[in-house]
């Protein structure tokens, strides 16, 4: 299977369900492994063909900003809707962390995969 990868795409936003996150941005940490066949891309070279990790990368940056939320599960979620309805993603990975969240682990975080080949 082709794939586009974003790895550690970080966004800092408003994350959390303590009242204390409600008040400062914290760094979330993003991984996606996006399902698309790269081969068209390849053989005509054109980026028409292409999945943009930036324009992907703005989009959820964007999205993710909009709002304050309260759960990492969340935010994967409303990423991997994104990735399928307005980048018609067949098949998503997405890696959500947060690290420095809780003492004495560098990092946490979720992990979902949505749609299908
Ligand atoms: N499964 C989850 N557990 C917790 C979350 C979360 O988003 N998903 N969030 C918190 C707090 O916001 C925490 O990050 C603050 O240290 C706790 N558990």
């Amino acid at each position: 299977m082709d794939k586009v990868l974003i790895r550690q795409l970080a966004i800092e936003t408003i994350i959390g369900i303590y009242e204390w996150e409600k008040k400062l941005h914290q760094t979330l940490l993003i991984d996606l492994d996006m399902a698309w066949d790269n081969r068209l891309a390849a053989a005509s070279d054109s980026y028409e063909n292409a999945l943009c990790y930036e324009t992907v990368s703005n989009r959820l940056t964007a999205l993710i900003t909009e709002n304050p939320i309260e759960l990492i599960e969340t935010v994967a979620e409303m990423i991997a809707h994104c990735l399928q309805d307005e980048f018609n993603v067949p098949w998503v990975k997405v890696v959500v962390m947060k690290p420095g969240a809780i003492p004495h682990a560098v990092s946490v975080g979720v992990e979902i995969e949505r749609g299908s080949i």
